[in-house]
């Protein structure tokens, strides 16, 4: 079964007493490693698959790898098999040791949106850059391993101090809700971990070898988990390549990588030189990019598949001209090559650059899905329908009470909010039970009191059905019971009434299908989805379609042929990176984009951009100045040529002839 990989794959599958590292560039089947090695893990070694657990850096990559070992083996051995990323293995554990962690069972999970407001209401403020600063200190301490009261004591000045106390009231507010962020999710078992010996035991015996991906990009906390769970033993393979690294902004570490060598003295290091991905152009460029950066490790890259076409490198006038030549340029490229749109992948550095992307790819009626970018469930609808489905699984989510009772407002006003609020904070119970107290009457008009009842008898009725029937009929009863559809077009907001509501269907179906196939009930999806907007949208079906993605939300994946828009200093790099002189992560962002690409790679940038309301000249970004000048084509200010623009009506007037040709017509 080994026979799809090289010998120093080979040696990395059979490798299996100790710890193992595989560090290599980009497209070198490091990934690959993994997936055959939790087959080799199963048909060779004789481990049962629930005592293997994978660990991918997205929901979709987990998704695939779990899929991929599926072809190489009959799919009954992998029955309890994880394949997840380190959020749902750390949910996984805390909804296992919710108990010793002194939390029910259906804690809720607050999104990021959730943690804001709940900071800036301990602070009691609205500025935002305070509350940023406070919200990234807080995930940053978190990151790190710091508990609240260890900041409360390491606390070296009076903004130290302040943050430190801030921290602790977000924690405890997060438990009286019963709620985890994110970042509890990894922090929650470790601590647990460190304080229950016994439980650790237990998990060590249940996960028996760890497999860890993108490893380059793990924090303290995470390093951490692995460390526990692997154990003096150290049975793990993990794969990273530190030029890979673009995640630090979020804690992640590449000190890790040296870390392990130190904490375990019998680490093995395998490397992996052949890249299978790239044409030797597509390499040469990522390879003299990275160039630029010190050298941590020595790595080789090499590839067998042909010197391929020139990299190309175009300036465009504006963004607008940038969007509407990359969506013709990927047609023509289309209809020559008869490729597939799902064959395309627009990459870009920041979510606010796939706006003007995908006006111009829906004018060409391209297909595209997004990732990375502003998913499905942070939609003001769905996050609405989402409040629902927390305060069913969980009554003391005070965030999802306030969102659910004035969504549709039942005339409860503020005024009667605030003085629930203040009985619940009196009495240190959650609105929901406030809502029961006896002296809650007394506060309150009849009228209010009577809709506030009615309210949480609701709720009452369909969190008693909601751990038993399947989800989809029952949301679907939900909505109508709260007449959410006229809601939605009562209220008078910019975006249409329709495509929420088709948003809110789209949900429905969704949950009808994992019940069907998981027989995932109401309350089963209400946790999960909480992990699905982390870093991407939803599970989409295969459907033919040209990705657009982020640069951080590319990362392993790949792509025949690959757009690196926005190549300009100010964007990538990124400004303020500039001015943290953070400029080699840039870079290694830059050199993920570059080795995404497998047949072609084009990279464009503006010569004049908008910020802020103001058009600004710009310039071509330092990374294409050191791109191998001699695998390049170029064309714009960088050749000393005139910029080269495709109005709308020149590029219809070509899209027409090459249909021409092909005997269809283009639509109107
Ligand atoms: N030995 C091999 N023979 C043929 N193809 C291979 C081999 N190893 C890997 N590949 C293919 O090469 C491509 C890159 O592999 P993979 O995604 O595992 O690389 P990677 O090192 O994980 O890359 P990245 O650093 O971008 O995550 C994939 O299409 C994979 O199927
Ligand atoms: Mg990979």
């Amino acid at each position: 079964m080994l026979h799809k990989l090289n010998q120093p794959q080979q040696a990395a599958v059979r490798h299996l007493d100790g710890p193992l590292l595989v560090l290599a560039g980009a497209g070198s089947g490091k990934t690959r490693v993994i997936t055959q090695k939790i087959a080799y893990l199963i048909e060779q070694a004789n481990y049962d698959a629930r005592h293997i657990a994978a660990i991918t850096f997205t929901n979709k990559a987990a998704r695939e790898m779990q899929e991929r070992v599926g072809h190489l083996m009959d799919p009954a051995r992998l029955k309890g098999l994880t394949v997840s990323t380190f959020h749902s293995l750390g949910l996984q554990l805390v909804r296992a040791e919710h108990a010793a962690l002194g939390y029910k069972p259906r804690f809720s999970i607050l999104d990021s949106a959730d943690a804001v407001k709940i900071i800036s209401d301990i602070l009691a403020t609205t500025d935002k850059d305070e509350i940023r600063g406070a919200v990234s200190t807080i995930s940053r301490l978190k990151n790190d391993f710091v508990s609240p009261d260890a900041a409360l004591v390491n606390a070296q000045d009076d903004n130290e101090l302040r943050f430190a106390r801030v921290y602790r009231a977000y924690q405890d507010t997060l438990f009286a809700y019963q709620a985890v962020d994110f970042d509890d999710l990894i922090r929650l078992p470790v601590e647990l971990f460190e304080r229950e010996p016994d439980i650790l035991t237990k998990w060590q015996l249940k996960l028996r070898y760890l497999l860890i991906d993108e490893y380059q990009d793990t924090n303290v906390c995470q390093y951490r988990l692995i460390k526990q769970l692997t154990g003096f033993h150290g049975k793990f393979t993990a794969v990273g390549d530190d030029d890979q690294s673009i995640y630090a902004w979020r804690g992640a570490s590449v000190d890790n990588l040296r870390l392990l060598k130190e904490d375990f003295p019998s680490l093995e290091i395998i490397k992996l030189e052949q890249n299978y991905r790239s044409t030797s152009r597509i390499l040469k460029a990522a390879n003299t990019v990275i160039g630029n950066n010190p050298k941590l490790f020595e790595k080789k890259l090499w590839s067998e598949l042909g010197i391929g076409d020139p990299i190309s490198v175009v300036e465009m006038k504006d963004e607008e001209h940038e969007a509407e030549m990359v969506a013709m340029r990927l047609l023509a490229h289309k209809f020559e090559n008869r490729t597939t749109f799902t064959d395309y992948a627009i990459l870009y550095r920041g979510n606010h650059q796939a706006r003007v992307l995908e006006s111009h790819l829906r004018n060409h009626k391209i297909p595209y899905q997004i990732s990375g970018g502003q998913s499905f469930f942070d939609k003001a609808e769905i996050k609405d329908v989402l409040g629902y489905l927390r305060l069913i699984a969980n009554q003391n989510d005070d965030p999802a009470f306030i969102r659910a009772v004035t969504t549709p407002k039942r005339g409860v006003g503020n005024v009667t909010l605030e003085k629930l609020g203040g009985l619940a904070a009196e009495r240190k119970v959650s609105l929901f039970e406030a809502v029961h107290l006896p002296s809650f009457e007394t506060l309150v008009q009849a009228a209010q009191y009577e809709a506030l009842q009615t309210f949480c008898g609701f709720i009452n009725r369909i969190h008693s059905r909601a751990s038993r029937e399947p989800g989809g009929a029952l949301l679907r009863e939900m909505l109508t019971a709260i007449d959410f559809e006229t809601w939605l077009y009562e209220s008078d907001e910019p975006r249409p009434a329709e495509t929420k509501w088709k948003n809110v269907l789209e949900l429905v179906a969704w949950f009808d299908k994992r019940a069907e196939e998981n027989g995932d009930t109401l309350i089963d999806m209400t946790q999960k989805i909480a992990l699905i907007t982390l870093l991407e949208g939803r599970s989409e079906d295969e459907v033919d379609a040209v990705r657009l993605s982020t640069l951080h939300a590319s990362k392993g994946l790949e792509y025949g042929h690959v757009f690196l828009v926005g190549c300009e200093e100010g964007v990538l790099p990124h400004q303020a990176s500039i001015d943290s002189g953070m400029v080699e992560e840039e870079r290694r962002l830059m050199y993920v984009g570059i080795t995404r690409a497998q047949r072609s790679l084009t990279i464009t940038y503006c010569g004049k951009r908008k910020r802020a309301g103001e058009w600004s000249i710009v310039q071509p970004s330092r990374f294409l100045l050191e791109l191998p000048q001699d695998e390049i084509r170029v064309s714009g200010r960088l050749a000393g040529e005139r910029n080269v623009v495709v109005s709308r009506q020149e590029g219809k007037a070509k899209l027409a002839n090459l249909l021409a040709g092909l005997g269809s017509k283009p639509e109107a």
